[in-house]
């Protein structure tokens, strides 16, 4: 996530305070790697960074962070390019802080993205050779030569065929919370093994990107943890442990290829020898299981216990709260997955958050600035015209496009007005935010923001309007990192979980966005917009 926070140099006592209870987070999310380092004792943050795959890396050719234009809706990256991050992640991070302090670590990754490794595997990452990169050991390892990621949409047949198995979409529902879900990673590790069953054979390990990255740290393989296994459509949520049928009906001898289920709060292990020799951590530093960076976010987002409801503008947007009880949604677009903290969280995913957005601002050749002005030029609700804003397939509604084209009323047809399509295309995400959250009858008075886009002013303030509820960023932006320092502080070092999270997740002063719409202003819209949708 984009970092907002003060910088190490900022901070006052940053680098002189006893740094006893240094904890660091890491998060490899769709775009970028990054990276924070908490102190607990002081309550400051002692070291912050990131590195943007596209503008770091771009020899891997993906400037959003995974390769564009593959074939059938097929969405890869290169977890290649995932570790030259890490590396790089590192290496800036020494220079702000001293590593070998470091006492506690875990991670967040994009949810869903799986890698498929070879026999090699384990051999390699436990013999790693701090003279090499770590592409270079792994890549040898790589069963399947790039990663399918959330955004990938080609396996609508493996659904079907999955739900077929298990007795319906609703049976998959009770026993995963959620259906059969194209971008999950048992219908993707269904097309890998139909489409490649010789690369399935070679397959020994799958791994989740989050796993991927915690093994290679550890130099064994660790397990994966309930909060981002539950993004798989192998995890049966009532046992938290992999589900015997729903492996069975992915893929032949599916279970022995992955590693165990585990809660978040377990050990993965110590970090390795070439963290240790390369960049100076020190011997023996526990490492605590990663997670999906929707889990890791709730937690840095304070948002761990029920209450609290987060919307984060990342690449893709959420929409998650930890919830009470198991709650599913009926309509089969949500989520459950595990919480962290322990229990569960609800979430709804837009497919076309972040991207949606550059693709209304690149159109018109604006900047942000330019495109955030356009809210200023254009009145709330753009007298009732709206725009659906899927520029590629989405899930939340469900909209398989042929080829990704902008659907909307005709106003917009013929991309006109540059600031009222801007408007309209935030006004739809939001108003469509609202209509499919709606399952998880939360009507919270604050949500809290975070993520790339969150820092827009503009943006915020249309959530706001929707959502009739005060918008709050807190001083911490970049709250996947921040929640996975959290929960290795609370793991290793023995802390109390929901008191670091008051301590660190503090709402940035002067940061409340108050609605400023009447309550039925959205009214029209939001008809029309239903309207538009049920004719598309
Ligand atoms: N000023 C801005 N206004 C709106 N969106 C922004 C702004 N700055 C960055 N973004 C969006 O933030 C997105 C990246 O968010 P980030 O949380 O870093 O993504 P991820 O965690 O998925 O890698 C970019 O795709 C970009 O569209
Ligand atoms: O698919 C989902 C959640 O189900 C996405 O939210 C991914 O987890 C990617 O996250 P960002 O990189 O957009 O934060």
């Amino acid at each position: 996530m984009t970092s907002r926070a003060p910088t190490p140099s900022q901070l006052p006592h940053c680098r002189e305070a006893a740094p006893a209870m240094l904890s660091l987070g890491l998060d490899s999310s769709t775009q970028s790697c990054s990276a924070i380092v908490i102190d607990t004792e002081t309550q400051t943050i002692v070291a912050e960074t990131s590195v943007n795959f596209g503008q770091r890396l771009p020899h891997y050719n993906a400037p959003s962070g995974f390769i564009p234009d593959g074939a059938a809706g097929e969405v890869h990256a290169d977890p290649r390019m995932w570790l030259d991050a890490l590396e790089l992640l590192f290496e800036e991070l020494k220079d702000q802080c001293e590593l070998a302090k470091i006492a506690a670590i875990s991670g967040a990754g994009q949810q869903h993205g799986s890698v498929y490794l070879n026999d090699q595997w384990l051999n390699a990452i436990d013999t790693l050779d701090a003279s090499e990169s770590l592409s270079a050991q792994i890549q040898p390892c790589l069963a399947r030569r790039t990663a399918p990621i959330w955004m990938d949409t080609s396996t609508g047949a493996e659904c079907r065929e999955i739900a077929a198995a298990l007795g319906g979409d609703e049976v998959v529902c009770a026993k995963s919370g959620s259906i059969p879900i194209e971008r999950f990673t048992g219908p993707q590790i269904r097309r890998f093994y139909k489409n490649d069953p010789a690369g399935y054979a070679q397959t020994a390990h799958i791994h989740l990107v989050s796993s991927f990255l915690c093994s290679v740290l550890c130099g064994a393989d660790a397990p994966i943890d309930t909060g981002d296994g539950a993004g798989m459509n192998l995890l049966n949520i009532h046992t938290w442990d992999w589900d015997p049928e729903l492996l069975a009906a992915t893929a032949p001898e599916l279970g022995k290829r992955l590693p165990d289920a585990a809660p978040g709060n377990t050990t993965a292990g110590q970090i390795s020898e070439y963290f240790v020799e390369k960049y100076g951590f020190a011997q023996g530093t526990p490492i605590t299981l990663f997670t999906g960076d929707n889990p890791s976010s709730l937690v840095g987002m304070g948002a761990s216990r029920p209450g609290k409801v987060v919307l984060s503008l990342g690449t893709s947007d959420t929409f998650f709260a930890a919830m009470p009880g198991v709650v599913a949604d009926p309509q089969g677009c949500g989520h459950v997955f595990g919480n962290p903290a322990g229990g569960s969280m609800s979430l709804q995913c837009f497919v076309n958050g972040s991207l949606a957005r550059e693709a209304v601002k690149d159109k018109f050749n604006y900047d942000w600035d330019q495109f955030t002005a356009a809210f200023n030029k254009t009145p709330v609700a753009n007298d009732d015209q709206v725009m659906l804003p899927f520029f590629r397939p989405e899930i939340s509604p469900r909209i398989d496009l042929a080829a990704p084209i902008l659907k909307g009323s005709e106003a917009f047809e013929n991309w006109q007005d540059a600031d009222a399509a801007i408007r309209a295309c935030v006004e739809g995400q939001f108003i469509n935010m609202k209509l499919r959250s709606d399952w998880m009858q939360l009507q919270p008075e604050v949500i809290y923001l975070t993520g790339g886009a969150s820092q827009n002013d503009a943006i915020a303030q249309v959530v706001a309007d929707i959502f009739q509820a005060k918008v709050q960023r807190l001083a911490v932006s970049s709250s996947v990192a921040l929640g996975a320092a959290l929960r290795a502080a609370s793991h290793t070092l023995g802390l109390n979980l929901h008191q670091l999270e008051s301590q660190f997740c503090q709402p940035e002063a002067g940061s409340t966005i108050e609605p400023q719409a009447a309550i039925d202003s959205y009214q029209t819209a939001t008809a029309n917009f239903s309207a538009l949708l049920a004719k598309s």
